[in-house]
């Protein structure tokens, strides 16, 4: 097959993975889960209140972003479990710097969507 060809082709395999990724993620993960209706009630909150395009913008960026991190997170759990299924400080650790990470974006999501509903609700 054509270098250019073969490139494309992994391109598309590459999106093919990535995809059944987030797929699984939201099937098994229940914090995903969580997350998912939750931005779906503010996607629809965003439509009651008329949301301007840059709040939407940071909206669904914050979505975006907590459920990213939470991905990478239950990918870093998944790895420390399998590496070192056992009991371990360090294990403990890399868990929850990584939790950590979700609790950052969680809470930065919290302020967003304060300062974009406290002024239309009140
Ligand atoms: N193998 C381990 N060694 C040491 N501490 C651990 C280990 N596994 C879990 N812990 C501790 O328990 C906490 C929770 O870990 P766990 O893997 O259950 O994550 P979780 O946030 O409950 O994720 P989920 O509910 O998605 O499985 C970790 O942040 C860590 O402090």
């Amino acid at each position: 097959m054509p270098k250019k060809e073969k490139f494309l082709v992994n391109r598309i395999k590459s999106i093919n993975y990535a995809f059944r990724g987030a797929v699984l993620l939201i099937k098994t993960e229940a914090s995903i889960q969580i997350q998912l209706v939750i931005a779906i009630l503010v996607t629809i909150a965003g439509f009651y209140f008329n949301l301007n395009i840059t709040e939407w913008i940071v909206q669904i960026l914050a979505i975006c972003i907590i459920m990213s991190v939470e991905g990478l997170n239950t990918a870093i759990e998944k790895i420390a479990d399998f590496v070192h299924p056992e009991h371990h400080a360090k294990i403990g650790f890399i868990k929850d710097i990584s939790a950590g990470a979700v609790f950052i974006s969680a809470i930065s999501a919290i302020i967003i969507g304060l300062i974009i509903y406290i002024p239309k609700i009140f």
